[in-house]
């Protein structure tokens, strides 16, 4: 199995509120990570699927997939106390035979085919690959005193998921303690002083955060 994808749900999802974690709420009938799932089933058939979830959430997703008939094949894995946890926790259930590893938000069901492909090609070449997407919108910086300025939003980009490495590199570069700056796993990566290749991402791809992103997945799923 040289490529493998992990994907990260073992968060709380506090900022969508509710009683079910947001990585388990229906779009399209059927809850999000099931469609994040198949979509790196389909962009890459036979690769090694390991679902991060919270521990105490193994039976319910258990019984989640009996009720929806979800039989594709994955690998379960307990996360952390954080994003960063989670996916260490991830790779350690990698197995040896892996080279490449796609690290993707459990909660980014609109991933484009292309995306991952891509992303993988990338990472076998140059060691990594980082999708990103430019703002489409002003751009200002806002200190503490709430005194703001411009921004040239030419010199920035919104970062996205799957973050995809040669498996080595980045199981070396997750051996580190964790520091606050690690809201990804790119930064962990280029914490080792190795640099990250950016490739497009896909604008669909947003991360389901808030109530609001629910119902644009809704229309997105409508356009298919
Ligand atoms: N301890 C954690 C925290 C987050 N994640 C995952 O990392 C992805 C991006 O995190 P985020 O969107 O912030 O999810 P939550 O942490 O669940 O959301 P919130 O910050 O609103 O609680 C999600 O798929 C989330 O499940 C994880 O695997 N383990
Ligand atoms: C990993 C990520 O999705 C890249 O944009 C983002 O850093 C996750 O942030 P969150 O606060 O954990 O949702």
């Amino acid at each position: 199995m040289r490529k493998a994808a992990i994907l990260v749900a073992g968060g709380k999802g506090t900022r969508m509120g509710g009683s079910v974690s947001k990585q388990y709420l229906p779009i399209g009938g059927k809850p999000v990570l099931m469609h994040t799932l198949q979509a790196f089933a389909e962009a890459e058939p036979g690769i090694l699927l390991v679902l991060v979830l919270p521990g105490g959430d193994f039976s319910f997703w258990k019984k989640l997939c009996e009720e929806c008939q979800f039989s594709l094949p994955h690998e379960l894995v307990a996360g952390g106390e954080s994003r960063f946890q989670s996916v260490r926790n991830g790779l350690a259930k990698l197995p040896l035979a892996t080279e490449l590893v796609a690290i993707h938000d459990g909660v980014r069901p609109f991933v484009s085919k292309e995306v991952i492909q891509t992303s993988f090609w990338e990472a076998e070449k140059s060691g990594s690959a980082i999708p990103v997407v430019a703002l489409k919108d002003s751009l200002r910086k806002v200190d503490v005193d709430g005194r703001s300025a411009f921004q040239d939003r030419s010199g920035f980009r919104l970062v996205q998921t799957p973050q995809t490495f040669q498996v080595g590199k980045i199981k070396e570069a997750f051996l580190v303690e964790e520091l606050a700056q690690f809201t990804d796993d790119a930064t962990v990566y280029e914490y080792q002083g190795w640099g990250v290749t950016l490739i497009e991402g896909n604008i669909e791809n947003i991360k389901i955060t808030t109530r609001e992103d629910l119902e644009y997945a809704e229309f997105l799923l409508s356009r298919r």
